[in-house]
């Protein structure tokens, strides 16, 4: 059984469809990417699985569990965390404040538990150097993986990443990579990424569901995925080819 299914998922705002009976699977430990043109509705799903809005049709499940429409913070507790585009972190605390309170928001049983919790996930994502510094005044990059530092001090098993890597040059976008290839590999995290950029999806997913205009429009495995007509005729573009 696959650990976060979404059936049938509409939602509509004022008559514009954002969201077509939408299905997607996810299993334990594997990494599925979303990919889609601006407005195909990539966001929109993340809010409603994370309970921002509810669905006007379909379920959420999580490990069997009914979630539909549960709020965020209580979906941090059963696991199942995401990161924003747009960062939000509080921008006149510290790297290690913020850290740490995300730590607190998932239940640390006490302040020096989120504090050790916060520790860590300072230094998997390698923010070690900036723990002290202002969050506000970071550069961008950095702020990427103080959102990342956030999510997995609230340790998740399912992490719903929304462009990760926008932003980020080249250089920048690799030790994101391989951190994210860490969590799979050691420790199971299950993980749906929103992404524009084809070789990261291509290097990260292991399965892949192309949306367009609120529905899913192919599903399966990645290089299937990417090959297919209707994908490059819709989104990837005839000039394609293994960007
Ligand atoms: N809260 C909202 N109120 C009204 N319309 C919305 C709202 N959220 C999204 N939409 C609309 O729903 C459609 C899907 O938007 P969504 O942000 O989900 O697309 P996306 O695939 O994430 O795009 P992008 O790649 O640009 O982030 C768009 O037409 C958008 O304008």
């Amino acid at each position: 059984m696959s650990l976060l299914e979404v059936r049938n998922f509409s939602k509509s705002f004022r008559g514009l469809k954002a969201l077509r009976e939408v299905d997607i699977s996810v299993d334990e430990g594997t990494i599925l990417g979303i990919i889609g043109a601006n407005g195909a509705g990539k966001t929109t799903l993340f809010n409603c699985i994370m309970g921002a809005f509810p669905p006007d049709s379909g379920t959420v499940t999580l490990d069997g569990k009914d979630v539909t429409g549960v709020a965020s913070h209580k979906l941090a507790k059963l696991g199942m965390v995401r990161t924003f585009q747009l960062m939000r972190p509080f921008h006149t605390m510290t790297v290690f404040e913020n850290v740490t309170i995300a730590a607190l928001s998932h239940g640390a049983k006490s302040d020096r538990a989120a504090r050790a919790e916060a520790a860590v996930a300072i230094g998997k994502t390698g923010l070690a150097e900036w723990a002290e510094s202002e969050s506000g005044q970071l550069p961008a990059a950095v702020q990427k993986r103080l959102e990342l530092a956030r999510a997995l001090a609230m340790r998740p098993r399912v992490l719903l990443l929304d462009e990760v890597l926008a932003g980020l040059v080249p250089a920048e976008r690799l030790p994101v990579l391989e951190l994210l290839e860490t969590l799979r590999a050691d420790e199971g995290v299950t993980m749906i990424f929103i992404e524009h950029i084809m070789a990261a999806v291509r290097r990260l997913s292991d399965s892949v569901v192309m949306m367009d205009q609120g529905a899913v429009l192919a599903s399966g495995q990645v290089d299937t995925v990417l090959a297919d007509p209707l994908v490059i005729e819709a989104y990837l573009g005839k000039e394609y080819t293994n960007a």
